[in-house]
């Protein structure tokens, strides 16, 4: 059930609003205001999905209701009702936050799709938010080596810029982590963070995957379907394993940077999109380029910034501090007391031959953890650490 509020201080206007919400879908339960400040008192008082907001209207104005209550639930998203004179105002307000405006009389199709639209949109804040809470202890950055130091303050230089990151490195460095906090320390973290596996979507589903689809595209197109693009709009992203991106998916992402616009599968409409993507790839892209297999043009237009993520075994010194997090993380998971590892033990854990591989550190810590004494010793890494 989508909770809908309608603030327009004309009642005929306000009347057909509902109406035509009511109308399109019974789940719909939609509450009403006749001004702004009335519609600001419910707001407040309430939780709504969505907020239709007129944009002249006596007492208080529907910018600065909009205003207002970006303030306190940024989450709802707008759309503002424009009436004739009020046309640049309107997109003003897009500026302001507003997820989209409609002019009056409201054209029925449109006014469903924008609504259709903010209320998904809605539902991906909220997970998203949801997920946030978890992010910040999930995501932790653990590292004091200079590789790791070098790393953070690109990231904090670079998150706040819109400029395009391309993060290389072995498998299970970290690139995910890095490109996480690029989006957490930048201007769109409230925004989604969208991540798309290129290597684990079937060539032929890639494009509808990133650009959606109409209904009809393909045989198994059976409605409109937005894609990760869109999904990611005013947000980031993250387009993981991009060197196993097939050429004609290379060809619409280069489009879409290059334009800001994207059409779904089967369709020739643009639509505009605001996204930063960051991209990871394990992969030397330079060879891929010579092979005929990744797009000159594109990767230098992903390539803005580059990071490349050290292979564990170019920061040992880093391996110390990682163990004491993993044994710590995972003895929260299993509710158990944390166990210590010897002094001999870490260091022979520092002398492994990781090839790159923070996954599989945390691997060997947890079998050691379940495997090793109370204070797990160089015997039991000896005895149990072998890959
Ligand atoms: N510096 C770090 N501190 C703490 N945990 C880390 C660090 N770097 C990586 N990890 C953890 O190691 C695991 C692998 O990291 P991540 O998924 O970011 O690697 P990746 O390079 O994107 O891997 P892949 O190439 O397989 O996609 C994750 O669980 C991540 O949280």
């Amino acid at each position: 059930m989508s909770k809908i509020l309608v603030i327009e201080d004309e009642a005929a206007i306000r009347r057909v609003l509902v109406k035509i919400l009511n109308e399109e879908n019974e789940a719909y339960q939609i509450e009403e205001a006749s001004d702004g400040a009335a519609g600001m008192l419910k707001i407040r008082q309430s939780d709504y999905d969505l907020v239709l907001c007129d944009i002249k209207m006596p007492k208080m104005d529907g910018v600065e209701v909009l205003q207002e209550a970006r303030k306190e639930k940024p989450e709802i998203p707008f759309i503002m009702i424009s009436g004739h004179g009020d046309l640049d105002t309107a997109v003003q307000t897009m500026r302001l936050g507003a997820f989209d405006y409609i002019s009056k009389p409201p054209d029925l199709n449109r006014l469903l799709t924008t609504v259709r639209n903010a209320l998904d949109r809605k539902q991906l804040v909220v997970a998203n938010k949801r997920l946030k809470k978890k992010v910040g202890k999930k995501f932790e950055m653990i590292g004091e080596s200079p590789e790791i130091q070098s790393i953070k303050e690109i990231i904090e230089k670079v998150a706040p810029t819109d400029a395009r990151v391309l993060i290389t490195g072995s498998n299970g460095t970290g690139k995910e982590l890095v490109a996480h906090w690029v989006h957490e320390k930048s201007t769109r973290s409230s925004a989604p963070f969208i991540e798309v596996n290129c290597a684990a979507i079937p060539s032929e589903l890639i494009e509808s995957e990133l650009f959606g689809h109409v209904k009809g595209a393909f045989t198994s197109a059976v409605k409109d379907r937005a894609g990760k693009f869109e999904a990611a709009n005013k947000g980031t992203l993250f387009l993981d394993e991009i060197g196993d991106m097939s050429l004609s998916a290379q060809a619409k992402v280069l489009r879409a940077l290059q334009e800001n616009k994207i059409s779904r599968v089967g369709s020739d409409k643009d639509i505009s999109v605001d996204v930063r993507v960051v991209a990871a790839t394990n992969k030397d892209l330079q060879k891929e380029i010579e092979a005929g297999r990744f797009r000159e043009d594109l990767y230098h237009r992903l390539a803005v910034i580059l990071i490349r993520v050290p292979d564990l075994n170019e920061r040992r010194k880093d391996i110390p501090l990682l163990i004491a997090h993993f044994a710590n993380k995972i003895s929260e998971e299993q509710g158990s007391v944390a166990k210590s590892f010897s002094e001999d033990a870490i260091r022979l854990l520092q002398e492994y031959d990781w090839t790159g591989n923070i996954r599989e550190l945390r691997n060997v810590v947890e079998r050691l953890i379940i495997l090793g004494g109370q204070e797990v010793s160089a015997e039991d890494v000896a005895l149990f650490a072998s890959k």
